[in-house]
């Protein structure tokens, strides 16, 4: 939230070439169906609006629940302080064609959803890349819905859309519940709906027909060949970090995954015996990490070129999810959501490194490469590795 001085905190435009749209899309009228925001190469247009960062009010009453506050609390908190903000992609925008471009899917964390991962998946978009923010089913998310088909005889005139919105919310660790056994469980699903919008996305690219639940006048036909399928990633934020892990071992079409200050917890063991082969790039924050995360970041790095971690100095958990850009004051030093080191200054070294390694790994044709050091953590509020210490306690 901003006080007068901090009005014009907003989340950051994509510094890249391209314009940036966004649209969402839901398939099925069921839970088992893939809902995403795409965000992507647009057409310059000056016509069109930018997209609502939070689209429905039913996500501020999931993220009072998952904030512990009262409902009735933190959603008129959340409508008046940013209820109003957009995020820099025009809603709906026409899509770019003329060119291939690679994909990127992206996983929230623990009580986020879809669309607050924007200053990142815009600045891809903006350099050339079709993002899927996904939004998962699997009860992690603050809330997210399903659109259920009206009964005839509810739907009373035509003019009311048969549709229903059916809302999941944050399903809260029960007491005496194992923690580890529920995140294990969620990360499965997690990785499952990764790789239904991966075949999602490839479907509409081979232009195939797509029913969007969803009515939006975004035409969908127009990303016909549009996606480079040699040229995939998976990239995520925290328990989506631990779900970029179970995707790379799942499926081979991901060709590589970055994750962003990954929550190790979900993460089965069995992982640890090579399940992933793909390159990864652990990016972290200083203050989230500690030594039992690290050590299996560290485990399943093990001595391979390709897996490697870097620390951004001064950074925290909060420095990846949008609400870094759009709080400020005494809110923001409460929640911890922004660290020493400036918002804008942290996402761009994050950025700039997940675009050399996606360079590298995707042999993308472009000039990230000039990003390479901060990928071996040499460079201003960088380090290699982490800033935990883990070697075992000398013997007394
Ligand atoms: C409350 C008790 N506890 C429930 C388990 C939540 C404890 N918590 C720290 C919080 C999230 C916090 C937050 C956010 C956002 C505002 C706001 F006011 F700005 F909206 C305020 C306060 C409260 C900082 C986290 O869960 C951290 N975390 C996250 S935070 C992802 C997120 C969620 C909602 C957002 F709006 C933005 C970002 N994603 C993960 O995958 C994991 C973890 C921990 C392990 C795995």
């Amino acid at each position: 939230w901003t006080n007068s001085t901090e009005r014009f905190y907003r989340i950051p435009e994509g510094k890249g070439p391209h314009s940036v749209g966004c649209t969402d899309l839901m398939t099925e009228n069921a839970v088992e169906g893939s809902f995403l925001r795409l965000y992507y190469p647009a057409r310059d247009a000056t016509d069109t609006e930018e997209a609502r960062w939070i689209p429905d009010r039913e996500y501020y009453q999931g993220l009072s629940d998952f904030l512990n506050m009262y409902r009735i609390v933190g959603e008129r908190l959340f409508h008046y302080y940013v209820g109003s903000v957009t995020c820099p992609a025009k809603s709906n925008a026409a899509f770019k064609p003329g060119e291939k471009y690679p994909l990127l899917i992206f996983s929230h964390g623990l009580g986020a959803f879809r669309t607050i991962y924007s200053a990142i998946c815009i600045e891809m978009a903006s350099q050339g890349f079709i993002v899927a923010a996904v939004e998962h089913r699997d009860e992690s998310a603050s809330a997210t819905y399903y659109c259920k088909r009206r009964s005839v005889s509810e739907s009373q005139e035509e003019s009311t859309s048969n549709m229903e919105k059916e809302w999941i919310y944050y399903r809260k660790l029960k007491t005496g519940e194992e923690e580890r056994c529920l995140r294990h469980k969620q990360v499965q699903q997690r990785a499952q709906e990764c790789i239904k919008a991966l075949n999602l996305i490839l479907k509409i690219s081979s232009g195939e027909e797509v029913t969007n639940v969803l009515h939006s006048d975004f035409d969908w036909n127009s990303l016909k060949d549009s996606v480079d399928t040699s040229r995939i990633a998976v990239m995520g934020h925290s328990f989506g970090g631990a779900t970029v892990i179970e995707s790379l071992s799942k499926e081979i079409r991901f060709r590589c995954g970055i994750a962003l200050d990954v929550w190790m917890l979900p993460v089965g063991d069995d992982i640890y015996q090579n399940s992933v082969q793909q390159p990864l790039l652990f990016i972290n924050s200083e203050k989230f990490q500690w030594a039992d995360n690290i050590l299996k970041i560290k485990k399943l790095i093990s001595n391979d070129a390709n897996k490697k971690m870097i620390t951004i100095k001064g950074s925290v958990h909060q420095s990846f999810p949008d609400f870094t850009f759009v709080s400020g004051g005494i809110i923001a030093r409460f929640f911890k959501l922004k660290g020493e080191i400036d918002p804008n200054e942290a996402i761009d070294i994050s950025n700039h490194a997940s675009l050399a390694f996606l360079q590298k790994h995707l042999s993308l044709k472009k000039d990230f490469d000039k990003w390479d050091s901060l990928v071996d953590g040499i460079g201003p509020n960088v380090i290699p590795g982490s800033n935990i210490d883990i070697s075992p306690a000398e013997p007394e």
